[in-house]
């Protein structure tokens, strides 16, 4: 596994190793001891899974401390452009944000870590997106950024997402009281 950080306790691209042979090909997505000796010894509690069509922007989402999540996310089939936005008040890079293009094809990894909001936009139909969460779902802590707040200045690839009515309606930077 190869292990690409981007920021110092910032968000982290990892690429496991593929074993191909005539059958297809096998890949470990997950080693706590591998992740550990690579300085991320985050306990995952909860595995979640979200089908989305070509076009859907889930986010940008996060739970309040002391609920707050860390992710690893992957794509088991598609593509996906996943943001990770720095929420952390005294953070340097506070308010910006980290790009990974998930490949199924490449099997790549994103680990974003507690005081990042999160979110993702589909580039395929049938994108499955599969994720580990570091503390269990807590909908009273839930937490989230507008997609589209100019102060972020994010790319998403797309011209008209399909949001949810919750993803709508969510804050602004300004206006974030995210807890971190
Ligand atoms: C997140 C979650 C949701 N739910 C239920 C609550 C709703 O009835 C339904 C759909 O939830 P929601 O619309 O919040 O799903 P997403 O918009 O995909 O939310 C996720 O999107 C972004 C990408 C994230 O990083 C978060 O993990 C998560 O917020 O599943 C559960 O039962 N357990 C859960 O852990």
């Amino acid at each position: 596994m190869e292990f690409k950080r981007f920021l110092m306790d910032g968000p982290v691209e990892i690429i496991p190793r593929r074993f191909g042979d005539a059958r297809g090909y096998f890949f470990e997505s997950y080693s706590y001891r591998v992740f550990a000796e690579n300085g991320i010894s985050t306990e995952f509690v909860q595995d979640n899974q979200s089908v989305s069509q070509r076009g859907v922007l889930r986010g940008l989402h996060f739970q309040k401390p002391p609920y707050a999540q860390a992710k690893l996310v992957r794509v088991a089939a598609g593509r996906a452009l996943d943001i990770a936005v720095d929420i952390r008040k005294n953070s340097p890079t506070y308010g910006q944000h980290i790009a990974c293009e998930l490949d199924a094809e490449k099997n790549n990894m994103f680990f974003i870590p507690e005081g990042f909001a999160h979110g993702f936009a589909a580039l395929t139909d049938n994108t499955i997106f599969m994720y580990k969460c570091s503390h269990y779902y807590n909908p009273a802590a839930e937490g989230g950024l507008l997609w589209n707040d100019p102060a972020l200045g994010i790319n998403w690839e797309l011209t008209e997402p399909i949001l949810s009515p919750k993803d709508i309606i969510l804050p602004k930077l300004q206006e974030l009281d995210s807890g971190f």
